[in-house]
């Protein structure tokens, strides 16, 4: 199976503070890889080196064969990006921030399915500033998806969202999955990333400390219990503790 991401020693530090440190990961096509790591473990700064948004220190990036920063304008029509926050003037309508994004793509999504499938239908001629932190965050998911993508990044998936919105984003990604979507998404929802990914990394003060599967998580940490093994394998329980 081919590689449709992979990233060799890539670390980033801001002054003194090592964000990201010699990270190494690769990701299947069809498969979805979870970045996980307790607040200020490096999860954003790592997505945002491997996109090329910022500058890693060293390291190198390969997404679909292409390099993020040199072949920037080609891969742009492949990916779709989820940030933690979208910029977007004040006063704009959903229908025209979903229209001016597909705008900007050659083989665009359906918006108005997209928007259907995440529930969003009423709200087409909504000022997006006036939709509720779910909604807005499902929008966010959509507008990741209108480019109609190979790989999607997800940050913080589904935080925000109520039970129902979350199972229901779960059902929509495992569809996109099947039909060949590879994914890499961070969350902090350890059911979610049960429920969803073929591979972890955790990651602690931006170093890896578990690759693998979530079956062998557990049974590396010793934990029978997913989320268990979480806290025991990022460091978290010792902060609790
Ligand atoms: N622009 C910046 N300048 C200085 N330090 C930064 C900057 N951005 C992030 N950091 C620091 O780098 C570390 C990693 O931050 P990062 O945002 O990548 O973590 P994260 O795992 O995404 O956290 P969260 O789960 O809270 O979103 C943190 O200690 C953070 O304070």
């Amino acid at each position: 199976m081919e590689d449709v991401i992979k990233v060799t020693q890539l670390s980033k530090s801001y002054g003194s503070q090592k964000a990201v440190s010699e990270l190494e990961l690769s990701v299947k096509k069809g498969t979805v890889f979870g970045l996980l790591g307790a607040n200020g473990a490096g999860k954003s700064t790592a997505i945002e080196c491997i996109l090329g948004t910022k500058k890693a220190d060293q390291g190198q990036v390969l997404i679909l064969g292409l390099n993020p920063v040199r072949d920037r304008k080609s891969l742009f029509q492949k990916i779709g990006v989820q940030f933690q926050e979208n910029c977007y003037q004040t006063e704009i309508l959903v229908s025209e921030l979903c229209e001016e994004t597909a705008c900007l793509y050659q083989s665009p999504a359906d918006w108005k399915s997209l928007c259907s499938e995440f529930g969003l239908s009423g709200k087409y001629k909504s000022p997006v500033k006036n939709l509720s932190g779910g909604e807005r965050q499902k929008l966010f998911i959509v507008m990741a998806l209108i480019p109609n993508p190979q790989v999607v990044f997800l940050d913080e998936l589904t935080t925000g969202l109520d039970a129902k919105a979350r199972r229901d984003v779960w059902k929509i990604l495992s569809e996109l999955k099947r039909r060949g979507l590879t994914i890499f998404l961070t969350s902090h929802f350890m059911d979610e990333v049960e429920a969803l990914c073929d591979q972890i990394c955790i990651l602690k003060e931006g170093r890896a400390v578990f690759y693998g599967t979530v079956g062998q998580a557990k049974q590396f940490s010793g934990c029978e219990d997913f989320e268990e093994a979480y806290l025991a394998l990022s460091g978290e329980e010792d902060e609790i503790g």
